[in-house]
C-alpha cells in the first residue's frame, strides 16, 4: 500500500440527490469451490492441516455478504477495497453479469458496464475497435461516424488509434474503454478500475466527462483499490471488506478512514486495524438507510438482470 494518512480536511464533490437509481438489498454472493483453489484471505488451522494431507473439500467463499443499499442519480460512487473484497462482484451483480446467492438489485435503466477485460480485439486497430464498440452498442453506422470525433477526443491516445490494440499499453487501453463506453452518456455507467491507469490529462478528460453524466442526472460506480482516485472522482464511497459493507458516506470521508485502517494494516499495527474496522462498522450502523423501506425505491421498477 502506497499511500499514507492524509489529515488535510477534504471538501469533496457535492451534488444535488436525484432520484434512486440501483437499489442493492440484502445482496450475497457465495461460491463454492474447491478448498484447495481458495488462496486469499484467512485459512484456518483445520483447513492448513487439510491442504498438507492433500484433501479437497468445497468451501465456501463469500465474496459479497449481505449488502444494501440505494444509488440515487447525479451520485458518483466508488467502491474501495483490498483484494478480494468483493468489489467487483458487486459490479459485476450490478450489472447484471452475475446472478447473486440472495438478495437482488433492482435498477432504473440497463447499467452499461466497464471492465477492465471489457471485449476489444487486440488484432484490429483503436479505430476499428471504437466502430465495431459502438456498432455492438447498438448504434447505426451513421450514428457511429458522428460519435467517432467525440470518442477519439475522450480517449486522447493520438496517432495510435491506428495501432493494433495489442500494442497499446493498458492506460492506453484503459482509456479508449471509458471512452466507447462513456460515448452513450448512460444512465447508470459502472467502471471497473478503468481510470486508475490513466495520465494526469486522461484523468482530467475522464473526471469531466464522469461530472457530466452526474449532471445529466445519471449515476456512476467505480470499482479501485486507489482511496485517492476514489475520493478526486466520486461523491460517495462504500468501503467493503471480506464481502461485508463496512463504511459507506461522503467520498473523501469513507477514503480517509479506508486509507487510514490500509495504513496501520501496512505498518503491522494490526489491533489498531481491526479497531478502526469496529469503528467503522459502527458508524455505518448508525447512519444505515434500509432499501426495504418502500419510500427509497418506489421509482425503481426494472430489474438490472436481462434474463
Ligand atoms: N468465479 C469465482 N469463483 C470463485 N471465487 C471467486 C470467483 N470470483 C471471485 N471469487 C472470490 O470472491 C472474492 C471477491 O472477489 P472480487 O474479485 O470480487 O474481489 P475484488 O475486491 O474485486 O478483488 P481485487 O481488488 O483483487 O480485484 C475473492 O475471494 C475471490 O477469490
Amino acid at each position: 500500500m502506497s499511500e499514507s494518512p492524509d489529515d488535510a480536511p477534504k471538501k469533496g464533490i457535492e451534488v444535488p440527490l436525484g432520484e434512486p437509481t440501483v437499489s442493492v438489498r440484502r445482496l450475497s454472493v457465495h461460491y463454492r469451490v474447491s478448498s484447495s483453489e481458495v488462496e486469499r484471505g484467512w485459512v484456518s488451522r483445520r483447513e492448513r492441516l487439510a491442504r498438507r494431507l492433500g484433501w479437497n473439500r468445497i468451501v465456501t467463499v463469500r465474496a459479497v455478504n449481505d449488502v444494501s443499499f440505494v444509488a440515487r442519480a447525479g451520485e458518483s460512487i466508488g467502491i474501495v477495497g483490498h483484494n478480494g473484497s468483493g468489489k467487483s462482484t458487486l459490479l459485476r451483480v450490478i450489472a447484471g453479469l452475475e446472478t447473486p446467492t440472495t438478495g437482488d438489485v433492482l435498477a432504473t435503466s440497463t447499467p452499461t458496464f466497464l471492465g477492465v477485460n471489457a471485449a476489444l480485439m487486440p488484432e484490429l486497430s483503436g479505430m476499428e475497435n471504437i466502430r465495431l464498440g459502438l456498432l455492438a452498442m447498438g448504434h447505426t453506422p451513421r450514428e457511429v461516424r458522428k460519435i467517432v470525433p467525440d470518442v477519439l477526443q475522450l480517449a486522447g491516445i493520438g496517432d495510435a488509434i491506428h495501432r493494433p490494440m495489442k500494442t497499446y499499453s493498458s492506460g492506453m487501453g484503459a482509456r479508449l474503454r471509458f471512452a466507447i463506453a462513456a460515448s452513450d452518456r448512460p444512465e447508470i455507467l459502472l467502471i471497473d478500475e478503468a481510470l486508475a491507469t490513466g495520465d494526469v490529462a486522461s484523468k482530467e478528460r475522464s473526471e469531466a466527462r464522469m461530472a457530466e453524466i452526474r449532471r445529466q442526472a445519471g449515476t456512476v460506480f467505480l470499482v479501485s483499490h486507489a482511496a485517492q482516485t476514489i475520493e478526486e472522482m466520486c461523491t460517495r464511497a462504500i468501503w467493503l471488506h471480506q464481502g461485508e459493507m463496512i463504511l459507506d458516506g461522503p467520498a473523501y470521508e469513507v477514503a480517509r478512514a479506508y486509507r487510514w485502517w490500509a495504513w496501520n494494516l501496512a505498518k503491522g499495527e494490526v489491533a489498531k486495524a481491526n479497531g478502526l474496522l469496529e469503528d467503522a462498522r459502527a458508524q455505518l450502523r448508525a447512519t444505515v438507510v434500509h432499501p426495504e423501506d418502500p419510500t427509497t425505491d418506489r421509482h425503481i421498477s426494472r430489474h438490472a438482470h436481462p434474463s
